[in-house]
């Protein structure tokens, strides 16, 4: 079990600030999503906590100690990409395996064969022969198998069928009760790991929009939709974050809490009082609507 702290992280490239002023701090095992728009800075975050960069400002510590140029550090960090790209060294699936295995302290050799199996990689296979999905499969292997304390998978689900990604989810659960550990999670498919997720860490345009537990952040959306009259009164004063008009009929997303009173007089007019999923949530507070 580790702590991660990032603490006051900034990325920059040349011109371009992909981070800034980023500051979370995850305490013990858990499955933690990373969620954002694209270039909203996923893949820059992981890329720093993994040590394949260097800040330009802050610094990324585990176990209190910093990632960048610390052999110690580096070992107990796995990054898994996108397909294709975390398999890139040796011929065949096996090499790649058995590469995993010198590297990784923690390796499951047969829980790794278990895996390859149920994703239906033959091991004897020539790694440029792999379909995108299985490269992304593999990729679910490695990470799974090589049991690093923190592992990440970054949209590590592209090309994988929907039954795969169900039995990534379904061992990435196993693995966490039986072995629990850190594991970062970015994808867009945010509905379909939102029941895996106790945390989010959400990045908009480079800054930290949110760092919360799932429920948490679940709780703060209300949808209100009802006459549009009767709807205006019941949201007038709250933060109102989508709107939605059909007809006569509004939706308003709120998000906040509604208090008794105005509970009760949604109750009374006929106003329906909904939740929001993660996703329109997400959707919601990363400003996908106004920017489109
Ligand atoms: N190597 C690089 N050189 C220059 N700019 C980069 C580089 N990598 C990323 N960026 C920029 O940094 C910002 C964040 O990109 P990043 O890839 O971290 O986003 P992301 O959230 O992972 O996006 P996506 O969901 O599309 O994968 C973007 O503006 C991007 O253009």
């Amino acid at each position: 079990m580790i702590t991660v702290e990032v603490d006051r992280l900034e990325l920059r490239y040349g011109a371009t600030t992909a981070l800034r002023d980023i500051s979370f701090r995850l305490d013990g095992p858990g499955i933690c999503g990373v969620l954002g728009r694209n270039g909203s800075g996923k893949s820059s975050l992981f890329s720093v906590l993994a040590a394949f960069r260097r800040a330009t400002g802050g610094e990324v510590r585990i176990d209190g100690e910093p990632v960048f140029e610390n052999p110690r550090n580096t070992r107990r960090i796995c990054l898994i990409r996108e397909a294709g790209d975390t398999v890139e060294s040796g011929d065949r699936v096996r090499e790649a395996l058995n590469l995993a295995a010198e590297l990784r302290p923690d390796w499951d050799a047969d829980y790794a064969a278990e895996l390859a199996d149920k994703f239906g990689i033959s091991t004897r296979k020539r790694l440029r022969e792999l379909s995108r999905g299985r490269r992304s499969a593999l990729g679910v292997v490695l990470g799974l198998a090589g049991r690093a304390p923190l592992t990440i998978f970054d949209e590590t689900y592209l090309g994988m069928d929907a039954p795969s990604r169900m039995t990534f989810y379904d061992e990435l659960i196993a693995e966490q009760s039986a072995r629990p550990r850190t594991f970062l999670l970015a994808s867009h498919l945010i509905d379909e790991v939102a029941p895996l997720l106790e945390r989010v860490v959400l990045l908009d345009d480079g800054r930290l929009a949110a760092f919360e537990e799932v429920d948490e952040l679940l709780g703060r959306g209300v949808s209100v939709t009802g006459p549009a009259e009767v709807v205006a009164g019941i949201v007038e004063g709250l933060q109102v974050i989508g709107e939605r008009a059909l007809g006569q009929t509004r939706q308003a997303v709120v998000y906040g809490e509604l208090d008794a009173g105005r509970r009760a007089a949604a109750a009374a007019a006929n106003v329906e009082l909904g939740p929001l999923s993660l996703q329109e949530l997400i959707i919601h507070l990363t400003g996908a609507e106004e920017r489109a």
